[in-house]
């Protein structure tokens, strides 16, 4: 997928794909852009409102400059994709959309960035596909279960539920005031972006909430087979992350076979947004060595 002499945009890179994958049969939203022998896929976060652009946008470009292909998916149940309803492991849920997905645009192996819910679901993809994943970037993100050192659900994770239940601009303040270190970096337009995103799709937040109340534990906790994993593996973790801690981190050094964790100072939970020149270098580092 080419997009030289294009300015590389939400719209100028959307696509939308039918995807057949077990029991999913659902029109998927995506954006494509750049056109690398190699892809780059970023899987984004489960807030609502969230898409792979909203988590990404400050991502794309860098790698696509770099020479790589970048695909972001937005999983059923967000933005542009078709809705659903998760009643068992969404992690798994999002793992077979992307098989699908990638079965669908020609996609053999590829490289996942996964970012929160993301880095539960590029988990469970390579769980169930090894074979088909180059390197794996996990920030925030990458098995569920409990910390022994946070009380949870997290304050973050807390914020998220209230905003999924009454989707109000005071409650979405709330949870992005969380989201960074530096809420000064927060602008009234990235706020209404997020609020209309979040509006545009009521059938989404409601769905959350069904999913939620049907089965708590939506992103099931991996430790024990994390061992399984062999891609290399890069973890970013924000010092200061609010939504999933900076011990999950740990647990996931210890337990993937080859990773290394980077921990970013003065860094919430949108690593790749709040550092993101340093979250590009980092990552770019790590895909060409
Ligand atoms: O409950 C979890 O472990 C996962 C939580 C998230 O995926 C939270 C993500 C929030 C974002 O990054 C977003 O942009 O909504």
């Amino acid at each position: 997928m080419s997009t030289e002499n294009t300015a590389i945009t939400e719209s100028s890179t959307s696509r939308f794909v039918r995807i057949k994958e077990g029991e999913l049969d659902m029109q998927l939203h995506y954006n494509d852009a750049g056109s690398g022998a190699q892809t780059v896929v970023m899987l984004h976060g489960s807030g609502p409102g969230a898409s792979g652009w909203a988590n990404f946008n400050r991502n794309v470009e860098p790698l696509v400059a770099a020479g790589y292909r970048v695909v972001l998916m937005d999983c059923p149940g967000w933005s542009k994709s078709d809705p659903v309803v998760s009643t068992g492991s969404r992690s798994d849920l999002n793992a077979r959309a992307l098989k699908g997905l990638m079965d669908a645009i020609g996609l053999d192996k590829v490289h996942l960035i996964g970012n929160s819910m993301g880095g539960h679901s590029a988990v469970a993809f390579a769980l169930a596909n090894p074979e088909r994943v180059g390197k794996l970037v996990l920030m925030g993100g990458g098995t569920g279960g409990l910390s022994p050192f946070v009380p949870m659900p997290t304050e973050g994770i807390k914020l998220i539920g209230a905003l999924y239940r009454d989707p109000t601009i005071d409650n979405l303040k709330r949870m992005m005031n969380v989201f960074v270190y530096d809420t000064s970096n927060l602008t009234e337009e990235l706020f209404q972006a997020r609020l209309d995103n979040m509006l545009s799709r009521r059938d989404h937040l409601e769905n959350f909430v069904k999913s939620a109340e049907a089965n708590p534990k939506q992103f099931p906790d991996v430790g024990h087979r994390l061992g399984e994993i062999a891609a290399p593996t890069l973890l970013i973790w924000g010092r200061d992350d609010r939504f999933v801690p900076l011990d999950i981190g740990l647990r996931l050094v210890t337990g993937l076979q080859k990773a290394d964790l980077h921990v970013f100072s003065r860094c919430g939970h949108w690593a790749q947004w709040e550092h993101a020149e340093k979250f590009n270098r980092t990552v770019l580092d790590f895909l060409a060595h």
